[in-house]
């Protein structure tokens, strides 16, 4: 399994897999089971096709998903071992003798995750114990302060970009939302002096916007609804923005969940709770598992 996991750059090629099962369809293609044929290594292969990623010009954020993805090494981190594209040539035309390259599809080689999405658990037990959700949340916040110390912003913390390993242990997937972001003060050669406030302060997306999700994420788990849900989009919008934030009565959650949650979901992002405080809270230090693998 080295040929696969220790990431070196080699040429993969549709040739080095033996396909399996579809496992079922992702935003931009399908995603098969696959096993690398000289390591026997089990990878999940990604397939999307080049043309819709044109239409839709996101290229280039497919481009920093797989750069992103592929440098980042964590439990609760899917693993990204690399890509290739695959030209599927139309033969040769009768009147041209020339190849047109038709369909250009990229391939993303991914870890397998086997006890699959997570959205599809929390549709089906419709909302985790407080020892599951603290710790799917604990867990999460591992891995988002391993992707802060790197500079990375995952940006789209839902359930429907979290799997489940063989452990039950969650995985974070779908680096496609995320950024690099860099201190401005490394990349502005030294001097600020120049800079005007707003980039200085660099106000748009800091780490913190992963802190506003992760609540949202907990909330969810507890509750079976994100805490802002509305029908229309403008009311969710609204009720976001003024933080509109209830506990129904039902299911019932102890005061510490909530306290945490009322923690996180703070409308300034300087006054959310640090992840690694979370860590150090009472709901999490009370119920999440020390191994982040919930046994049920
Ligand atoms: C994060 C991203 C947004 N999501 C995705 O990409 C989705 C899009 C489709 C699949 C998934 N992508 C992945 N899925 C797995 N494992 C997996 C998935 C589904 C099942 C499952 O329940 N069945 C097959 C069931 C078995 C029972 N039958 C009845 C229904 C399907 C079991 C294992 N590993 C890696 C990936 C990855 F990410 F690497 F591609």
């Amino acid at each position: 399994s080295s040929e696969v996991s220790d990431g070196e750059q080699r040429r993969w090629t549709l040739n080095d897999f033996d396909i399996g099962k579809p496992l079922g369809r992702g935003k931009f293609g399908h995603v098969y089971l696959a096993r690398e044929k000289r390591s026997n290594h089990i990878v999940a292969l990604k397939v999307l096709f080049k043309s819709q990623l044109q239409q839709s010009q996101v290229e280039h954020q497919l481009r920093r998903e797989v750069e992103i993805q592929s440098h980042l090494r964590h439990p609760h981190i899917l693993r990204l071992y690399g890509y290739f594209y695959d030209q599927a040539y139309l033969f040769l035309c009768l009147y041209i003798i020339r190849i047109y390259p038709c369909i250009k599809r990229v391939y993303l080689i991914l870890e397998y995750a086997p006890k699959g999405e997570l959205y599809k658990e929390l549709q089906k037990c419709k909302y985790f114990s407080e020892r599951r959700a603290a710790t799917y949340v604990a867990s999460l916040a591992r891995a988002l302060i391993y992707c802060h110390g790197k500079h990375v912003i995952h940006r789209d913390i839902k359930p429907e970009n979290l799997l489940i390993g063989a452990q039950g242990e969650l995985k974070i997937a779908d680096f496609g939302w995320s950024v690099h972001t860099f201190n401005r003060r490394r990349t502005m050669c030294g001097t600020l002096d120049y800079l005007p406030p707003e980039m200085v302060e660099s106000v748009e997306h800091d780490a913190s916007v992963d802190i506003w999700s992760l609540g949202v994420l907990c909330y969810e788990f507890l509750y079976g609804v994100p805490p802002f849900e509305a029908k229309e989009h403008s009311d969710t919008y609204r009720r976001i923005v003024q933080v509109d934030l209830k506990f129904p009565p039902k299911p019932i959650v102890s005061s510490a969940a909530k306290d945490l949650i009322s923690q996180m979901l703070v409308k300034d992002s300087t006054q959310r709770l640090p992840l690694h405080k979370l860590l150090e809270h009472p709901w999490i230090v009370q119920n999440a598992e020390p191994s982040g693998v919930y046994r049920g």
